[in-house]
């Protein structure tokens, strides 16, 4: 008994040590601790605030009263003050996770993908991290085997913690034509450390053309707001609304980067990765993506300028959509550059000299390399090459993709409201 005494006495006085952190009483003379207070003239003021994290523990308001009148505090009172800290410290949300973001070819940022895990025993795919789509697919024992080519799949027969949702469908089409459907498990899953108990998992019973081809990508995992998932009779959330209630910060950052590889972390912001400050800006949720506006643009060193864009932050489209009017100005100053119909879009000769682009996010402005907008040759070792940017004016959105992305580090906070941030790096 003595050893648990003195260990949750000691855990009690630990505990009490956050007591000391409240500002000193005024009068005194060392009240220059940062905190925000000033004296002037034996006058004091003392800004309050707010201790991050701060847990309430009553019982250890009344032990603080047993001690300031001296008297012996019971046992029980004691050991309910440890109760409430072990109850607090459990509370306090500080998950996080953090992974890799890999270009599926490392001479053309097509797509990124990621490994995540799934069931027990943990089952690791690569998936396309999707903030434009809220669907979490993937090849599955239950996809054809002639649609599969080299993919990794999940086999929720071979989890223990796999449960079929009974009755539950889905179907998704994507923007240039590809599409999946197919039935929905639950199990357990996991990105860089970060757990998901029951996320529901939908397994391709039909894939297209398109993604059989792409053998990189094991299935996407969808990042944009759960009321785009396509399940039915009930949609189902996203990783990312499954983890909020972990996370330290309701947020993930993504921080792609030009053919190398580079990270999404969940629950928290990590200031080595950008450089300056984050701008902020909102975010209409409505349409289910995460959909913001643009304070303007500029081709190569022309001016500025200031007409808001409004479109959507699209980690799975890989380039950048923008209206006609802004794409024919970018062309205008690449030589030789043509909108072709056999191609489907913008090209010009590999040889030829581009300007970057820059685009707007409030005050700060984001370069994106000229380098960066050259996409592709057309054709494996064609010298014509396809623009990284495009006319979004068939799409119906304006779509900030891969190619603009890479040129920051965002971050999209899942707060209500929800915002975006992005900064330089
Ligand atoms: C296209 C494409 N994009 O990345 C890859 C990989 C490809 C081609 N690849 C052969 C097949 C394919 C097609 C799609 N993907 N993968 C990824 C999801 N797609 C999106 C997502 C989204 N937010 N918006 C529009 N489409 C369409």
């Amino acid at each position: 008994m003595v050893a648990v005494t003195n260990l949750v006495l000691t855990t009690v006085l630990a505990g009490l040590g956050l007591a000391s952190a409240l500002p000193p009483k005024i009068g005194t003379t060392n009240i220059g601790n940062g905190n925000g207070a000033s004296l002037d003239g034996g006058r004091a003021t003392l800004k309050q605030a707010r201790r991050p994290n701060y847990r309430f523990n009553g019982a250890r308001s009344v032990y603080r009263t047993y001690l300031k009148y001296g008297v012996p505090a019971p046992e029980d009172l004691i050991k309910a003050v440890a109760h409430t800290d072990a109850l607090n410290a459990a509370a306090v949300k500080r998950d996080t996770g953090s992974a890799a973001a890999v270009p599926i070819d490392p001479r053309f940022d097509i797509a990124y993908v990621t490994p995540v895990t799934i069931g027990t025993p943990p089952q690791t795919l690569q998936l396309d991290f999707d903030t434009g789509s809220s669907d979490l697919w993937v090849f599955s024992s239950h996809t054809p085997t002639s649609q599969i080519r080299g993919q990794e799949i999940y086999t929720p027969d071979k989890s223990t913690t796999s449960k079929l949702l009974d009755g539950h469908t889905w179907s998704i089409t994507y923007g240039d034509g590809s599409a999946s459907r197919g039935n929905v498990y639950t199990d357990n899953f996991t990105v860089g450390g970060l757990a998901v108990a029951s996320q529901a998992i939908q397994c391709a019973q039909q894939v297209s053309s398109s993604f059989t081809t792409e053998e990189s990508i094991d299935g996407l995992l969808g990042l944009g707001f759960s009321t785009l998932n396509t399940v039915n009779p009930a949609s189902q959330l996203t990783f990312f609304d499954n983890a909020k209630s972990k996370l330290g910060s309701p947020v993930f950052t993504a921080d792609l980067k030009n053919k190398q590889a580079g990270t999404y972390d969940f629950g928290f912001i990590d200031k080595a990765k950008y450089t300056g400050e984050i701008t902020y800006v909102p975010v209409n949720p409505d349409p289910g993506y995460w959909t913001f506006t643009s304070s303007g643009y500029a081709v190569g060193s022309g001016n500025f300028s200031g007409s808001p864009i409004t479109g959507i932050a699209d980690t799975g489209t890989s380039l950048v959509y923008l209206p006609t009017a802004i794409v024919t100005a970018y062309y205008r100053q690449v030589q030789g550059a043509t909108n072709s119909r056999n191609y489907g879009g913008y090209v010009f000769p590999c040889s030829a000299t581009l300007p970057p682009f820059t685009f707007g996010v409030g005050e700060t402005k984001f370069t994106i390399p000229a380098s960066y907008m050259s996409y592709a040759p057309v054709t494996d070792g064609s010298s014509t090459c396809f623009g990284g940017l495009q006319s979004s004016s068939g799409i119906g959105v304006n779509i900030w993709g891969d190619v603009a992305l890479k040129a920051a580090f965002v971050v999209f906070n899942g707060a209500n409201p929800p915002t975006l941030g992005w900064a330089t790096k």
